[in-house]
């Protein structure tokens, strides 16, 4: 059983094509992230789950459920991009007021807070919180009545470095305990390493879905090798590599096909005694989301 089930699920506002023939599952303990420039469609595909706005077609269902149903949202948890709370509460105080709303009991508060890294704060108005102070908070309140489907929306934004750590080892241990795991997202480059499969939306559309190799396969990318001259052998090394291009930091980069690594390799190999080092840089996932975005919207009759 998936705990989420998209079939051809459309959406249109009224000339706007915002969602057109998206279908993908979410199975249960899996990270999904949903991935694509503003306007791809990503807050209306999560309205739809939420069951805030029905899809004009297509099919969805939501841990078995309709979207709304009163089984869908009892099993679903929602953290909006900007969570908006009360500054004059504490942060033990809006729990409690989130566990009443859902008939649990407010002494999980405590808990709840010290899971998202708030059991200092607990006692502090939330006015004082910084910005990822307050995204926890969103978190806590996420994770009343242990949903099996979280949805997110942009849950990282504004969250410093140690934070997102902590953020995606929480999700972690929220999907190997069973949770299934949907979170939008413009950082690229940090989902990758951290869910189990992208989907990529543009204009609407699914253009790709996959893990991050699957992903790299379908892109093509070039290799790009950096290469650092050694003192005074900057023009030497040019000479030697006239496909490379010069950047601006000083290093050559030469951009060979993949099957043409091992070659490329041998020539850097054999030019040691010009180089003081040489770096491999791999593709990001923005340059494989560029690519094929980039590729949907190039094909003609795309556009609504
Ligand atoms: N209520 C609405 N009425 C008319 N058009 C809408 C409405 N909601 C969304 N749209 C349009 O649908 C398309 C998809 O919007 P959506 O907000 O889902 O994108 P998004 O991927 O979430 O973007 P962002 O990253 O900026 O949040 C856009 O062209 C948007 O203008």
């Amino acid at each position: 059983m998936s705990s989420l089930t998209l079939s051809r699920l459309t959406r249109r506002f009224g000339a706007v094509s915002a969602l057109e023939n998206v279908s993908f599952t979410v199975a249960p303990g899996e990270r999904v992230a949903l991935l694509g420039h503003n306007g791809a469609g990503k807050s209306t595909l999560m309205k739809i789950v939420l069951g805030l706005i029905p899809a004009t077609s297509g099919e969805i269902r939501v841990l078995d459920a309709a979207p709304g149903s009163a089984a869908a949202r009892a099993g679903t948890a929602y953290l909006p991009e900007n969570v908006a709370f009360h500054p004059a509460l504490t942060g033990r105080e809006q729990i409690r007021a989130y566990l009443a709303l859902r008939g649990a009991p407010a002494r999980q508060a405590g808990d709840l807070l010290a899971r998202v890294g708030l059991a200092d704060a607990a006692d502090r108005r939330i006015g004082t919180y910084s910005k990822g102070m307050r995204q926890r908070v969103g978190l806590a309140q996420a994770l009343i009545g242990q949903p099996r489907l979280l949805v997110m929306d942009e849950p990282t934004s504004g969250l410093d470095p140690v934070s997102r750590r902590e953020f995606y080892a929480l999700l972690d241990d929220l999907a190997a305990a069973g949770a299934a795991i949907l979170l939008s997202s413009h950082a690229l480059t940090e989902v990758e390493a951290r869910t189990d499969r992208m989907v990529i939306l543009s204009h609407g559309q699914l253009v790709a879905q996959g893990t991050m190799a699957e992903l790299r396969d379908r892109a093509a990318l070039p290799v790009v090798f950096a290469l650092v001259p050694g003192a005074g052998q900057a023009g030497a090394l040019a000479a030697a590599f006239p496909d490379a291009a010069a950047s601006p930091d000083g290093t050559l980069r030469l951009s060979v096909p993949q099957d043409g690594k091992i070659a490329a390799l041998s020539r850097v190999a054999a030019a040691q005694a010009m180089l003081a080092d040489v770096d491999i840089i791999p593709p990001s996932l923005e340059d494989i989301y560029s690519r094929i975005s980039r590729r949907d919207v190039d094909v003609p009759g795309v556009a609504a």
